[in-house]
């Protein structure tokens, strides 16, 4: 394989595609921070359904980019539209509205320390449905403890009393309590032991099989991206590209990772340093 395909831009095949068959449309998107160009001209869609990994080495811009998606960042330049509705163009009300229909699972299970399990999945029904009845409440959290595997008797317990593999699946129960369309979850097997990842990867595909939700997952795991996606996305830092080229360098199914024509997405999930060393020196330098 000759050095050129490392600088190769892949064609954006879904800047073609006709508006209205995606969840989500991305359109020229651009985030900049105090002038600092993390993402550019980012322009893709999102089937309702699918499944999307978002790889990339530390710093590409994943998480800014999966932000952008559920409007937690507002994108420098660039149309974000959700089933049809222009994020940028609502109204707070709106946007407040239009979150209801996304789940969030954070890195760190982002659980509230004073709060039991069973209130902090409960939390969000509270927050948004307070007419439910409490036995109402109480199924409801009851069932999806049951879906993430949690026994009942977890319920009572503060989160310092459970594991961290357990407190990922209490995040994973209280991101489903309202049924959303839209699951994101950032780096969802970070800091768990081989076995309680892929527990967590069968949740997200268990998720999967039981709701017809789109998920998008930004990891460094190659094991969870092969195994719960059914497409990779494979982001690039925009300071290491020149005019014109393409962040992302890998779009498609994660079967195409392996064998991808561009070298830096076969160095990158095989584990190569490849060229970076010499680079990293010389950024030093
Ligand atoms: N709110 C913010 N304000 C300023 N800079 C930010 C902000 N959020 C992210 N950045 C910067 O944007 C860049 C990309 O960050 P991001 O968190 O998306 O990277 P990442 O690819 O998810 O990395 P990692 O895998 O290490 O989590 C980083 O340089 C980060 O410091």
């Amino acid at each position: 394989m000759s050095d050129h395909d490392a600088i190769e831009t892949p064609h954006d095949a879904s800047a073609d595609e006709p508006l209205g068959h995606a969840l989500i449309e991305v359109r020229g998107l651009d985030v900049e921070f105090d002038g600092h160009v993390i993402l550019s001209g980012i322009t893709r869609s999102i089937t309702r359904g699918q499944t999307v990994a978002v790889i990339g080495e530390s710093g590409c811009g994943k998480t800014v980019f999966m932000k952008t998606l559920v409007a937690l960042i507002k994108p420098t330049r660039g149309q974000i539209s959700f089933d049809g509705a222009d994020l940028n163009q609502l109204s707070p009300a709106e946007l407040a509205q239009i979150r209801r229909r996304f789940g969030f699972v954070f890195q760190h299970a982002a659980l509230f320390d004073s709060m039991n399990i069973f209130d902090n999945v409960a939390f969000p029904i509270r927050q948004n449905e307070p007419d439910t009845g409490e036995d109402e409440v109480r199924d409801r959290v009851r069932t999806h403890l049951l879906e993430v595997g949690l026994p009942e008797e977890v319920a009572a317990k503060f989160p310092a009393e459970i594991s961290g593999g357990m407190q990922k699946r209490v995040g994973l129960a209280r991101a489903l309590v309202l049924k959303p369309e839209l699951i994101v979850y950032d780096e969802p097997t970070t800091g768990l032991d081989p076995i309680m990842s892929d527990v967590i990867n069968e949740l997200i595909l268990n998720t999967r099989r039981m709701y017809p939700v789109t998920s998008v997952v930004v990891t460094h795991d190659m094991h969870t991206a092969r195994k719960v996606a059914d497409r990779v996305m494979m982001f690039f830092p925009r300071r290491m590209l020149g005019e014109g080229q393409s962040q992302i360098l890998f779009d498609g199914p994660p079967s195409g990772l392996e064998h991808a024509d561009d070298r830096r997405v076969r160095q990158f999930v095989r584990g190569e340093a490849g060229d970076r060393i010499r680079e990293m020196s010389r950024a030093m330098a």
